[in-house]
């Protein structure tokens, strides 16, 4: 039900970062192992603190091609999880958002009522910035006038 929605609500979470980093403990000694032996080989020691960036996954163009697009698309035929190891905007693991599903559902009712309730037209435009969480160089200026052929406006001229 409503998957582009879900689509679109992914794509951008996945732009908007909302939650820039997440703290974490290590408990016991990892070992990271990356392609080329020795240079990239290390261990994060049991007792640091270490900072997980979704963001570095989120805009990494080896997993989503062209990450700085805005391209729902992208999502089509995958499973929209909350939580994966490419896509981390309610964490990850054990103390993955609790809420993501609630807040999931908020968002999709929102955009559905919006899109089919009114139409939106562009004044002027900005410019993203990312600072590291999602900015514009302006305020966006929107004109919104509701569409006529959406169910709430004929359901409102009845009386
Ligand atoms: C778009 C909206 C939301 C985003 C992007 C978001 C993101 C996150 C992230 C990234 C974490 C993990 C923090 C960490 O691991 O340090 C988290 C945890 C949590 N979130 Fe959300 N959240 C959202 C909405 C909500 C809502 C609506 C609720 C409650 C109704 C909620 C309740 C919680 C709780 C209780 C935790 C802690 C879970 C735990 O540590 O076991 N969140 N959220």
């Amino acid at each position: 039900m409503m998957n582009f929605t879900h689509m679109v609500i992914n794509e951008s979470l996945r732009l908007g970062s909302l939650s820039p980093a997440m703290f974490r403990k290590v408990v016991s000694d990892v070992e990271i192992k990356g392609k080329f032996e020795s240079l990239f080989w290390y261990t994060i020691p049991a007792g640091w603190i270490v900072l997980v960036v979704p963001s570095l996954l989120h805009y990494d163009p080896q997993i989503y091609e062209q990450p700085c697009e805005f391209n729902p698309w992208r999502w089509e035929g995958k499973e929209l999880l909350c939580g994966s190891k490419t896509f981390m905007a309610f964490g990850g693991g054990a103390r993955l958002c609790a809420g993501a599903e609630f807040a999931r559902l908020g968002m999709a009712i929102f955009l559905h009522h919006l899109v089919t309730t009114y139409d939106l037209s562009l004044i002027d435009k900005s410019y993203i910035i990312r600072a590291p969480l999602l900015r514009f160089s302006k305020p966006i200026r929107i004109t919104i006038s509701e569409n006529p052929l959406s169910s709430s406006h004929q359901y409102a001229n009845l009386f």
